[in-house]
């Protein structure tokens, strides 16, 4: 699914306004209705209390009001704190004349802040995408009176003060503290970022029926990928459309098919994980795995995964030896791997060697952060799996969220590669700057060896022959935090560790099966 900017959602309204010879008060009024039904849903009458609606000057407030309407009407009570403004929108003020009468209405000033007791339901309707400048004045005050109170928050379309697509102008203009957000239609880029997680708090979406023509033209590097079927607001068409799906197994295939992988993986004292990886590697439906690991490590994995077959270094601690190439049609290097010269000397020969695709993470990635001349050498099309840290290692430290993804958009356009940048939204970078984020997963997941499996899990599926690269990324990232979302079902999020991703992969990957 598309993420789209401030701009292209304006553009959006008016182009469903126009396809469905709607009117802009007709779709205010939908959207209303749209947000009284997600209220409903969360809060009885008697759970909300009083609640406590927040409008400024534009649409935004325009929904607010028509949602005051709505709420007073299915019998919850209600009062509307309004911002002063020159000039109003149209809908706001069509709005403002259908409302109630007997409901109360407070003008904002500074000097007459709303009383919020702690607890109180506000309803965030100050403003929505069409803030162009950093809040001041009585919108400030508001705010910052309103984070100080200790309130239930619930944000209409975007927290007020946050920018739906770039970061804040002014770091101390104040922005709304949200429980939840509620987004018409589409997620916002602004939710997906970690320094603005907590504005946004829970966000959802819900649908107002924007037109699908157009969001299927607009052009945005922004991408959304979810398991079929899940996304709440168009559940039905995303599992008849899924973002991406795993190609069915033909009834003749055979291992040729899903490709023969080779890791190279562990060092003395982190042989554990080659064990992780290979076994996401396998549960990811490889064809066929060979483990090349230090010779301290041969026992353990002829042990732990006799489905793979291990080629063992001379050396005992470390992997010294690059395996010839040819059996080969994916290679995977890195997890557990550590940073002794002759590793780095492998890792080079590898780059310069390898005809096939590769996946290159943790202690190689960080041989590339040090000897970043070996960063030309990487093949077209190599997946490159690091956290933030080890991205900062290969570029530089960014300014903020936003500052990253220009990072690495550049990052995958100059050389040509895949990134995946681990997180709680982690993102898959495609060589063309488009970014993939991932919908799945949870907290529990940022545990020792998580990435490991990961590393294995993308080896398996870029091994596959049926798949393409970006594709086979973007699944792997989606399978992982699925299987840790099953994981965690049972074991809590605490309680999950890494063996129990590959446990859950089998399943998590069926799902995406079409
Ligand atoms: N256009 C449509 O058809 C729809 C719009 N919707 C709502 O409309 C919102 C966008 O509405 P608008 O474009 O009117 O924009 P907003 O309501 O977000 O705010 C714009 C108004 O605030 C003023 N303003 C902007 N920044 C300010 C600041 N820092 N301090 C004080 N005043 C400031 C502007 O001059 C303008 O009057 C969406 O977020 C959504 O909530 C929904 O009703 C769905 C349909
Ligand atoms: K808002």
């Amino acid at each position: 699914m598309k993420l789209l900017s401030a701009a292209q959602i304006r553009a959006l309204d008016q182009a469903t306004i126009r396809e469905q010879r709607t009117t802009s008060t007709a779709l205010m009024e939908r959207a209303a209705i749209a947000l009284a039904g997600w209220l409903y849903q969360h809060y009885t009458p008697a759970e909300a209390g009083e609640i406590l609606l927040l409008c400024g000057p534009g649409n935004n407030g325009g929904d607010g009001l028509a949602l005051a309407r709505l709420l007073y009407l299915a019998g919850y009570a209600v009062r509307l704190g309004l911002l002063p403004a020159a000039k109003y929108s149209d809908d706001y003020e069509y709005n403002h004349h259908v409302l109630p009468k007997v409901i109360a209405i407070q003008e904002l000033s500074a000097e007459k802040l709303p009383d919020i007791q702690p607890g109180t339901l506000v309803v965030d309707a100050l403003f929505g995408t069409g803030l162009s400048r950093p809040l001041d004045g009585v919108a400030a005050a508001v705010v910052r009176h309103l984070n100080g109170s200790h309130a239930r928050v619930v944000a209409i379309d975007l927290p007020s003060g946050l920018l739906a697509d770039a970061p804040q102008p002014d770091p101390q203009a104040p922005v709304v503290r949200a429980s939840h957000t509620i987004s018409f239609g589409l997620p916002k880029l602004a939710f997906l970022l970690p320094q603005n997680a907590d504005y946004v708090g829970e966000w959802h979406v819900v649908d107002i029926g924007l037109s699908p023509d157009f969001i299927a033209q607009a052009d945005t590097p922004w991408h959304l990928t979810r398991l079929p079927g899940t996304g709440g607001f168009d559940a039905a068409l995303a599992a008849r459309q899924p973002d991406v799906a795993l190609p069915r197994r033909g009834k003749f295939a055979y291992k040729n098919t899903f490709g023969h992988a080779l890791l190279l993986a562990g060092s003395r004292g982190k042989v554990g994980a080659a064990v992780l990886a290979s076994g996401a590697c396998l549960r990811g439906g490889v064809g066929l795995l060979t483990v090349a690991v230090p010779g301290c490590g041969y026992d353990i994995i002829q042990t732990t995964r006799p489905e793979a077959m291990c080629l063992p270094d001379t050396q005992a601690d470390f992997i010294s030896e690059l395996p010839d190439l040819k059996p080969y049609q994916a290679v995977g290097i890195g997890p557990g791997l550590g940073q002794e010269e002759a590793s780095r000397a492998v890792l080079e020969k590898l780059l310069r060697e390898a005809k096939v695709p590769l996946v290159i993470d943790a202690d190689a990635l960080n041989l590339l952060g040090e000897h970043r001349e070996l960063l030309a050498l990487l093949p077209e099309n190599t997946v490159l799996t690091p956290h933030i840290g080890e991205f900062t290692r290969l570029t530089e430290k960014a300014r903020d969220d936003y500052h990253r993804l220009d990072l690495l958009r550049d990052f995958v356009q100059k050389h040509k590669c895949i990134v995946i940048l681990k997180g709680a939204y982690t993102a898959v970078a495609a060589p063309d700057g488009q970014v993939y984020f991932n919908s799945t997963g949870n907290p529990g997941m940022g545990t020792g060896g998580s990435g490991d499996v990961l590393t294995g899990l993308v080896l398996a599926l870029r091994a596959d022959q049926r798949l393409d690269t970006v594709l086979a990324a973007r699944l792997a990232v989606l399978a992982h935090g699925h299987a840790g979302d099953l994981a965690a079902r049972e074991t809590g999020e605490a309680g999950l560790v890494a063996s129990d991703l590959v446990q859950h992969i089998g399943p998590a990957l069926a799902v995406l099966v079409q």
